[in-house]
């Protein structure tokens, strides 16, 4: 089979709520849907999900069009292939840029699916029925936090994550622990400690699920020295960029939970391969968020029905972050899970009218 042509829909749209990080507030939510059509007309959906400035990883909005517009879709476009590694094997000539090529390697993934016929979660090899959700807090306020922790309890959500920094860790960890002593909890530093390192010990007897990412973000070494001293599992985040990188966090010890993004890492196929390697070495994982659109939101799903993902992720429901979604359906979550889409590929068709109404740019490439 081969692509035919490729569409580039670059699109906007607010938050519901305000997400606040130690590293920013997201407001506005720019992102890049893309169609791929193969010489039959079947048509597969990926997400580039790098946000529109470099504050997560050195992707934006702005780099991923450029790759996917001058780079990979001219590298993809009438090549043969029979299988979807292929092409992300064709994409490994060029160098990093994992969201941009994950972008096009879920819509190979998914374009696939369809031409079997079959959801992508079965095609992958995904064994289960329904996906555990979590939800990821990023409030400004502790009394924010206990508000939309309280909410999330409502809506069936069993495990949540709280954004943390140093001076803004303590106070919130008592507060949850006091208010929700059983609940399942995680916190998440997007690398606040690297000179801070010392206060992280004062985090270990909450009983935090895990921390997430307290140092350097292509760091494996401290991870490592610092979970030798740390009784509360390290989850990596945004060390793991790549099937390489979560090898060498695997061989140093360097944690002991990986937070999965197939953006981040380049693509479903590359997500796959580091799922089975966690599998084999007894490392949890997770599908991590990127306050996604509906796209990458379906593709998380089907990659979350894979055997290793046995904990929560960050896969919450659409209508948590936007008035309306990009998809038809969008992803819902009922009692604390998401049942798998039953349709051929992710499973979810693009709401046309929605996306027209979002749209701030559109490349045809043939
Ligand atoms: O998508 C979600 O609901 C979770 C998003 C989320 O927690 C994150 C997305 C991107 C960067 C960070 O702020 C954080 C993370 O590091 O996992
Ligand atoms: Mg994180």
């Amino acid at each position: 089979m081969r692509i035919v042509r490729i569409e580039l829909h670059v699109i906007e749209m607010a938050l519901k709520t305000p997400f606040v990080t130690s590293l920013g507030t997201v407001r506005n939510r720019s992102g890049i849907i893309i169609e791929a059509t193969d010489e039959n007309g079947v048509t597969g959906y990926g997400e580039a999900v790098a946000f529109s400035t470099p504050w997560y990883t050195e992707e934006t909005t702005q780099t991923c069009f450029h790759l996917l517009k001058d780079i990979l879709a001219p590298l993809v476009i009438n090549h043969q292939f029979t299988r979807p590694e292929e092409l992300h094997k064709r994409m490994a000539e060029i160098r990093k840029n994992p969201m941009a090529k994950a972008a096009i390697d879920m819509a190979v993934w998914d374009l696939y699916a369809k031409t079997l016929n079959k959801p992508l979660h079965l095609v992958i090899g995904g064994t289960r029925k329904t996906v555990l959700a979590g939800i990821s807090i990023g409030a400004s306020t502790v009394e924010q936090l206990l508000e939309q922790t309280n909410a999330a309890l409502k809506d069936g959500y069993s495990r949540i994550k709280i954004k943390i920094a140093p001076g803004r860790d303590l106070d919130r960890i008592r507060a949850i622990r006091e208010a929700f002593p059983e609940l399942s909890v995680l916190a998440d530093a997007n690398s606040a400690y690297i000179d801070h390192e010392k206060e992280l010990s004062a985090l270990d007897d909450y009983g935090l699920q895990m921390i997430e990412q307290p140092l350097s973000q292509d760091d494996f070494i401290d991870h490592a020295g610092l979970q030798k001293r740390l009784k509360t599992p390290i989850c990596l985040d945004e060390s793991i960029t790549s099937f390489h990188s979560a090898k060498t966090a695997v061989e140093l010890k360097s944690c002991r939970v990986i937070n999965l993004k197939i953006g981040r890492v380049g693509g479903l196929t590359e997500a796959i391969k580091i799922h089975d390697l966690c599998l084999e070495h007894g490392i949890q994982v997770w599908c991590g968020g990127m306050l996604e659109f509906g796209i990458s939101r379906a593709h998380n799903v089907a990659l979350a029905t894979l055997e290793g993902f046995t904990i929560p992720g960050d896969i919450s429901s659409s209508e948590r972050y936007w008035e309306e979604d990009i998809t038809l359906p969008d992803v819902k979550v009922k009692d604390g899970v998401i049942t798998p889409f039953k349709g051929p590929g992710i499973g979810v068709s693009l709401n046309r009218k929605r996306l027209e109404q979002v749209r701030k740019h559109y490349e045809l490439l043939e």
